[in-house]
């Protein structure tokens, strides 16, 4: 199932919600060269094993870029009238982030103008934190209010946003 698509959509979800590969979809439907813009970093094993499966079902109309922090860059770096970019995902750089100890209020400013110049379509893909209950440390509560708050921003930002549990998607904008 496919959402109507204009320029700029957000697409979020809890983990295994099926969001990245809706996201996926979307972009497959559209013409034009697909990017994917990761933000996550092989930090272990497991996660070199998640990543070598994400590429191989992206298959070969795919090109993938790596940027853990830069991605208001990255964007202007690789964003054409002809490209499709596919962001996965903003939680992890949100965690980025906070262990990089950046500004963030300067990094979501440099995100929402990078997204609104970009001259090409581009998909963001995000979780959706806050449901559960209250974290009892301090480090996971800020971590889940910038979640919060970078999603409300790049909501407000992009033409469309979808929210996706069990594979299924719900239009919210
Ligand atoms: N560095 C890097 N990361 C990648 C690549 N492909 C996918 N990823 C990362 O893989 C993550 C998404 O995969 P999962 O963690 O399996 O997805 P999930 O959030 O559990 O499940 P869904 O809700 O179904 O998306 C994203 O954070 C991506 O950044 C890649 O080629 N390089």
């Amino acid at each position: 199932m496919s959402i109507a698509f204009t320029r700029t959509q957000l697409i979020l979800g809890g983990a295994r919600s099926g969001k990245s590969g809706f996201a996926q979809r979307q972009a497959e439907g559209l013409p034009g060269a697909l990017l994917y813009l990761a933000t996550a970093q092989a930090l272990d094993g497991e996660m070199d094993d998640r990543i070598e499966r994400h590429r191989a079902e992206r298959g070969a109309r795919w090109q993938t870029h790596e940027a853990p922090l830069a991605l208001a860059e990255a964007i202007a770096a690789h964003s054409r009238p002809e490209t499709v970019l596919l962001i996965d995902c903003l939680t992890l750089w949100a965690s980025n982030l906070l262990f990089a100890e950046a500004d963030l209020t300067s990094a979501i400013d440099d995100l929402t103008a990078a997204i609104a110049a970009a001259p090409g379509k581009i998909l963001l893909v995000s979780n959706e934190v806050g449901l559960g209950i209250v974290p009892d440390n301090a480090l996971a509560r800020r971590f889940r209010d910038m979640a919060g708050t970078i999603n409300q921003a790049i909501a407000r930002t992009v033409d469309s946003v979808v929210f996706v549990a069990a594979g299924l998607p719900l239009v919210l904008k």
